[in-house]
Protein backbone atom coordinates (compact mmCIF):
# COMPACT_ATOMS: atom_id res chain seq x y z
CA UNK A 1 0.00 0.00 0.00
CA UNK A 2 1.42 3.48 -0.72
CA UNK A 3 1.81 5.37 2.40
CA UNK A 4 0.15 8.68 2.51
CA UNK A 5 2.98 10.65 3.43
CA UNK A 6 6.34 9.76 2.55
CA UNK A 7 9.80 11.42 3.04
CA UNK A 8 13.10 9.69 1.95
CA UNK A 9 16.01 11.12 3.60
CA UNK A 10 14.79 14.49 3.05
CA UNK A 11 17.58 17.13 4.12
CA UNK A 12 18.25 20.80 5.41
CA UNK A 13 20.63 22.82 6.40
CA UNK A 14 19.60 25.60 8.16
CA UNK A 15 22.51 27.75 10.04
CA UNK A 16 24.62 25.06 12.04
CA UNK A 17 22.09 22.44 11.99
CA UNK A 18 21.25 19.40 9.51
CA UNK A 19 17.93 17.73 9.57
CA UNK A 20 17.09 14.36 7.60
CA UNK A 21 13.71 13.20 8.26
CA UNK A 22 13.17 9.59 6.39
CA UNK A 23 8.93 8.57 7.57
CA UNK A 24 5.96 6.90 5.94
CA UNK A 25 2.75 7.24 7.42
CA UNK A 26 -0.56 5.77 6.34
CA UNK A 27 -3.51 7.51 6.04
CA UNK A 28 -6.55 9.10 6.89
CA UNK A 29 -5.43 9.30 10.79
CA UNK A 30 -4.27 11.64 13.45
CA UNK A 31 -0.71 11.81 13.52
CA UNK A 32 1.32 14.18 16.75
CA UNK A 33 4.34 15.25 15.56
CA UNK A 34 6.20 15.71 19.17
CA UNK A 35 9.76 16.40 20.82
CA UNK A 36 11.52 18.58 22.97
CA UNK A 37 11.63 22.35 21.60
CA UNK A 38 14.16 22.90 18.74
CA UNK A 39 14.25 19.49 17.79
CA UNK A 40 13.29 20.29 14.01
CA UNK A 41 9.13 19.51 14.48
CA UNK A 42 8.34 23.06 12.79
CA UNK A 43 11.15 22.16 10.20
CA UNK A 44 9.57 18.77 9.40
CA UNK A 45 6.64 20.97 8.50
CA UNK A 46 8.10 23.72 6.47
CA UNK A 47 9.30 20.83 4.05
CA UNK A 48 6.40 19.26 4.04
CA UNK A 49 4.30 22.35 3.18
CA UNK A 50 6.92 23.92 0.91
CA UNK A 51 7.80 26.71 2.98
CA UNK A 52 11.31 24.80 3.18
CA UNK A 53 13.03 24.07 -0.07
CA UNK A 54 15.17 20.61 0.65
CA UNK A 55 18.68 20.12 -0.01
CA UNK A 56 18.43 16.63 -0.82
CA UNK A 57 15.55 13.41 -0.72
CA UNK A 58 12.35 13.64 -1.91
CA UNK A 59 8.20 14.23 -0.34
CA UNK A 60 5.33 12.44 -1.82
CA UNK A 61 1.27 13.10 -0.46
CA UNK A 62 -1.19 10.09 -1.19
CA UNK A 63 1.38 8.58 -4.00
CA UNK A 64 2.18 12.03 -6.12
CA UNK A 65 5.96 13.48 -5.69
CA UNK A 66 5.52 17.12 -4.19
CA UNK A 67 9.21 17.93 -3.92
CA UNK A 68 9.73 21.24 -6.15
CA UNK A 69 6.23 21.65 -6.37
CA UNK A 70 4.96 25.65 -4.78
CA UNK A 71 2.96 25.67 -1.60
CA UNK A 72 -0.01 26.90 -2.72
CA UNK A 73 -0.04 23.99 -5.12
CA UNK A 74 0.19 21.48 -2.54
CA UNK A 75 -2.96 19.18 -1.01
CA UNK A 76 -3.05 20.65 2.46
CA UNK A 77 -3.89 23.35 4.39
CA UNK A 78 -1.55 24.62 7.03
CA UNK A 79 -3.31 26.23 10.68
CA UNK A 80 -0.58 28.61 12.42
CA UNK A 81 -1.17 29.24 15.92
CA UNK A 82 -2.73 32.50 14.97
CA UNK A 83 -5.02 31.21 12.90
CA UNK A 84 -4.05 33.49 10.44
CA UNK A 85 -7.76 35.12 9.96
CA UNK A 86 -7.83 38.90 9.13
CA UNK A 87 -9.29 40.80 11.86
CA UNK A 88 -10.94 43.48 9.04
CA UNK A 89 -13.25 40.73 7.48
CA UNK A 90 -16.30 38.87 8.95
CA UNK A 91 -16.38 35.08 9.21
CA UNK A 92 -17.49 34.48 6.19
CA UNK A 93 -15.28 35.90 4.50
CA UNK A 94 -12.65 34.79 6.70
CA UNK A 95 -13.72 31.07 5.66
CA UNK A 96 -14.25 32.44 2.26
CA UNK A 97 -10.53 33.18 1.37
CA UNK A 98 -10.14 29.29 1.49
CA UNK A 99 -12.00 28.71 -1.82
CA UNK A 100 -10.41 32.37 -3.65
CA UNK A 101 -7.94 35.01 -2.50
CA UNK A 102 -10.07 37.34 -4.18
CA UNK A 103 -13.11 36.31 -2.40
CA UNK A 104 -14.99 35.72 -6.00
CA UNK A 105 -17.85 32.83 -4.77
CA UNK A 106 -20.19 30.64 -6.85
CA UNK A 107 -23.64 29.75 -4.95
CA UNK A 108 -22.66 26.64 -4.61
CA UNK A 109 -19.06 28.20 -2.90
CA UNK A 110 -21.50 29.96 -0.56
CA UNK A 111 -23.49 27.02 0.56
CA UNK A 112 -20.34 25.07 1.16
CA UNK A 113 -19.32 27.91 3.36
CA UNK A 114 -22.41 27.83 5.30
CA UNK A 115 -22.20 23.92 5.56
CA UNK A 116 -18.64 24.19 6.71
CA UNK A 117 -19.69 27.06 9.75
CA UNK A 118 -22.52 24.57 10.74
CA UNK A 119 -20.12 21.79 10.61
CA UNK A 120 -17.73 23.58 13.43
CA UNK A 121 -20.92 24.95 15.72
CA UNK A 122 -20.59 28.29 13.87
CA UNK A 123 -24.03 28.81 12.18
CA UNK A 124 -25.49 32.63 12.41
CA UNK A 125 -21.95 33.73 12.80
CA UNK A 126 -21.15 34.67 9.14
CA UNK A 127 -21.28 38.35 9.62
CA UNK A 128 -19.52 38.62 12.49
CA UNK A 129 -15.67 40.49 12.84
CA UNK A 130 -13.16 37.81 13.82
CA UNK A 131 -11.31 40.26 16.30
CA UNK A 132 -14.52 39.95 18.53
CA UNK A 133 -14.88 36.07 18.47
CA UNK A 134 -12.95 33.92 21.07
CA UNK A 135 -10.11 31.96 20.82
CA UNK A 136 -12.28 28.98 20.77
CA UNK A 137 -14.43 30.07 18.17
CA UNK A 138 -11.04 31.47 16.13
CA UNK A 139 -10.48 28.15 16.01
CA UNK A 140 -13.31 26.96 14.98
CA UNK A 141 -13.24 29.48 11.81
CA UNK A 142 -9.78 28.50 10.77
CA UNK A 143 -11.08 24.82 10.75
CA UNK A 144 -14.33 25.63 8.62
CA UNK A 145 -11.62 27.65 6.23
CA UNK A 146 -9.51 24.60 5.99
CA UNK A 147 -13.27 22.33 5.43
CA UNK A 148 -13.87 24.25 2.30
CA UNK A 149 -10.60 23.94 1.00
CA UNK A 150 -11.11 20.10 0.86
CA UNK A 151 -7.40 19.03 0.70
CA UNK A 152 -6.68 15.69 1.81
CA UNK A 153 -3.91 17.26 4.20
CA UNK A 154 -4.45 19.29 7.57
CA UNK A 155 -1.13 20.70 9.31
CA UNK A 156 -1.76 21.97 12.83
CA UNK A 157 1.22 23.97 13.84
CA UNK A 158 0.65 24.18 17.82
CA UNK A 159 -3.44 25.44 16.58
CA UNK A 160 -4.47 25.21 20.04
CA UNK A 161 -1.37 26.58 21.92
CA UNK A 162 -3.20 29.25 22.87
CA UNK A 163 -6.30 28.06 24.38
CA UNK A 164 -6.78 26.85 27.87
CA UNK A 165 -7.11 23.30 28.56
CA UNK A 166 -10.99 23.05 28.74
CA UNK A 167 -10.82 24.41 25.17
CA UNK A 168 -8.16 22.38 23.79
CA UNK A 169 -10.28 19.26 24.95
CA UNK A 170 -13.16 20.62 23.05
CA UNK A 171 -10.94 21.46 19.78
CA UNK A 172 -9.76 17.67 19.99
CA UNK A 173 -13.00 16.52 19.86
CA UNK A 174 -14.55 18.50 17.21
CA UNK A 175 -11.10 18.09 15.57
CA UNK A 176 -11.28 14.13 15.39
CA UNK A 177 -15.10 14.33 14.18
CA UNK A 178 -14.01 16.61 11.44
CA UNK A 179 -10.96 14.20 10.86
CA UNK A 180 -13.41 10.95 10.78
CA UNK A 181 -16.10 12.62 8.50
CA UNK A 182 -14.01 14.24 5.70
CA UNK A 183 -11.23 11.34 6.13
CA UNK A 184 -8.50 13.89 6.68
CA UNK A 185 -4.56 13.14 7.50
CA UNK A 186 -4.08 15.33 9.86
CA UNK A 187 -0.48 16.29 11.56
CA UNK A 188 -0.25 18.15 14.65
CA UNK A 189 2.49 19.33 16.42
CA UNK A 190 1.70 19.09 19.91
CA UNK A 191 3.25 19.19 23.24
CA UNK A 192 0.21 18.11 25.75
CA UNK A 193 0.63 14.74 26.42
CA UNK A 194 -3.13 14.31 27.11
CA UNK A 195 -3.83 15.51 23.70
CA UNK A 196 -1.49 12.88 22.09
CA UNK A 197 -3.33 10.08 24.47
CA UNK A 198 -6.68 10.69 23.57
CA UNK A 199 -6.60 11.83 20.00
CA UNK A 200 -3.82 10.76 18.13
CA UNK A 201 -4.12 7.35 16.34
CA UNK A 202 -0.20 7.59 15.76
CA UNK A 203 2.89 9.56 17.49
CA UNK A 204 6.03 11.00 15.23
CA UNK A 205 8.74 11.80 17.84
CA UNK A 206 11.61 13.91 16.07
CA UNK A 207 15.05 14.71 18.29
CA UNK A 208 18.07 16.67 16.59
CA UNK A 209 15.90 16.69 12.93
CA UNK A 210 15.67 13.51 12.71
CA UNK A 211 12.69 11.00 13.69
CA UNK A 212 13.34 9.05 16.36
CA UNK A 213 9.77 7.21 16.70
CA UNK A 214 6.61 6.42 14.39
CA UNK A 215 4.23 4.28 16.41
CA UNK A 216 1.50 3.65 18.23
CA UNK A 217 0.93 6.12 21.30
CA UNK A 218 0.39 3.64 24.09
CA UNK A 219 4.19 1.96 23.65
CA UNK A 220 5.77 5.31 23.01
CA UNK A 221 8.24 5.77 25.80
CA UNK A 222 9.06 8.95 24.82
CA UNK A 223 5.25 9.65 27.09
CA UNK A 224 7.57 9.12 30.56
CA UNK A 225 10.50 11.13 28.84
CA UNK A 226 8.76 14.59 27.63
CA UNK A 227 5.83 14.57 29.77
CA UNK A 228 6.78 12.72 33.26
N1 LIG B 1 16.23 29.52 9.21
C1 LIG B 1 16.96 29.04 10.22
N2 LIG B 1 18.25 29.35 10.38
C2 LIG B 1 18.99 28.85 11.39
N3 LIG B 1 18.50 27.99 12.31
C3 LIG B 1 17.22 27.64 12.20
C4 LIG B 1 16.36 28.13 11.16
N4 LIG B 1 15.13 27.58 11.32
C5 LIG B 1 15.21 26.79 12.41
N5 LIG B 1 16.44 26.84 12.94
C6 LIG B 1 16.91 26.10 14.12
O1 LIG B 1 16.62 24.73 13.93
C7 LIG B 1 16.19 24.14 15.14
C8 LIG B 1 14.84 23.46 14.98
O2 LIG B 1 13.84 24.45 14.84
P1 LIG B 1 12.28 24.07 14.80
O3 LIG B 1 11.56 25.37 14.77
O4 LIG B 1 12.03 23.13 13.70
O5 LIG B 1 12.11 23.33 16.19
P2 LIG B 1 10.78 22.87 16.94
O6 LIG B 1 10.96 21.43 17.28
O7 LIG B 1 9.59 23.22 16.12
O8 LIG B 1 10.87 23.75 18.26
P3 LIG B 1 9.74 24.40 19.22
O9 LIG B 1 9.02 23.26 19.89
O10 LIG B 1 10.55 25.20 20.20
O11 LIG B 1 8.86 25.24 18.35
C9 LIG B 1 16.20 25.24 16.20
O12 LIG B 1 17.40 25.13 16.92
C10 LIG B 1 16.15 26.49 15.37
O13 LIG B 1 16.79 27.56 16.04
Amino acid sequence: MTPALRLEHVTAHLGARTFDYDLALEGPQIVAITGASGSGKSTLFHLIAGFQEPSGGSISMNGAEVTGIAPGKRPLTYIFQDHNLFAHLDVQKNVALGISPTLTLSAGDSDAISRALTDVGLSGFEKRMTQALSGGEKQRVAFARALVRRRPFLLLDEAFASLDEELRHQMGDLLTRLQRQNAMMVLMISHDRREVVRIADQVVEIDDGRVVYCGNPTSWAGLGKYFA
